[in-house]
């Protein structure tokens, strides 16, 4: 199924081809800090990253991502919410057509022009796609982009979108290091949900920054340039890639921080 972001196959239209886009624990979500609850006995993110383990960079028609080699525990998330060990698989964005929205989560209602994914799977699985059925199988840290100072680190990743406008375009992109999109603060609140594209397995506990990262307007114009369509069709560019928050369905959010 061709699912995209437009009224015809959008997130509307989702629940269609994928029922569970209708479940308990579906992503995005508005987060209230007002009704999030500190619980002290969750430990600090270990993100350890190894630039070695950077692969590629690709447009899959949705967004782009950069993937990384998960055959060892050289890229890994420990610590915080979860149990165990979790390997980094990829990361990408979503955004908007303008500088007032593109998030996915939004905290108070307070939309962000744009949000980072860094997806990982746990290693009690044999592979990502065994560990992405799996009520605990993925952990993915989200953090906001919010509109300031050109971001240096991010542009190293809009370098490559030259390459990579159309769907299916990918080249290598090695040597990253993704702990260069982090903020200074790695507090975070967490919550059980899924992942907020198709297939939205109920797979993934959330751990949202809740310190953002900048990017600077004529950074966000790049991120604008990529095209949903691939070469030889109508060119439609990739904007608003982004689901709306769902029904909290009375899930705890937990922070990490007073
Ligand atoms: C297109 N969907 C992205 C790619 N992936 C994908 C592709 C195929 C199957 C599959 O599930 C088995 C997952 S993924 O798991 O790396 C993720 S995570 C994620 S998000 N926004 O919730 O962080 C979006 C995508
Ligand atoms: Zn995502």
């Amino acid at each position: 199924m061709s699912w995209r972001y437009a009224d015809n196959n959008g997130p509307a239209k989702w629940v269609e081809n994928f029922p569970i886009a209708d479940g308990p624990r579906q992503s995005p979500i508005d987060i209230v800090p007002g009704e999030a609850s500190y619980d002290a006995g969750l430990k600090p993110l270990s993100l350890k990253y190894d630039p070695s383990t950077c692969l590629d960079i690709l447009n899959n028609g949705h967004s782009f991502q950069v993937t990384f080699v998960d055959d060892g525990d050289n890229s890994t998330l420990t610590n915080g919410p979860i149990s165990g060990t979790y390997r980094l698989k990829q990361f990408h964005f979503h955004w908007g057509g303008s500088d007032d929205r593109g998030s996915e989560h939004t905290v108070a209602g307070t939309k962000y022009p744009a949000e980072l994914h860094l997806v990982h799977w746990n290693t009690k699985y044999p592979n990502f796609g065994d560990a992405a059925s799996k009520s605990d199988g993925l952990a993915v840290v989200g953090v906001f982009l919010k509109i300031g100072a050109d971001n240096p680190n991010l542009q190293k990743v809009l370098d490559a979108f030259d390459s990579i406008k159309a769907k299916g375009k990918q080249t290598t992109f090695p040597n990253f290091d993704p702990t260069s999109l982090l903020p200074g603060s790695l507090d975070y609140w967490t919550y059980d949900g899924s992942l907020t594209t198709p297939p939205l397995l109920e797979s993934v506990t959330w751990i949202v920054c809740k310190e953002p990262i900048s990017v600077s307007p004529a950074q966000m114009a790049k991120f604008r340039s990529l095209l949903f369509s691939a070469e030889g069709e109508p060119e439609c560019c990739m904007v608003d890639n982004y689901r709306p928050p769902q029904p909290l369905k009375g899930r705890p959010v937990r922070a990490s921080f007073k």
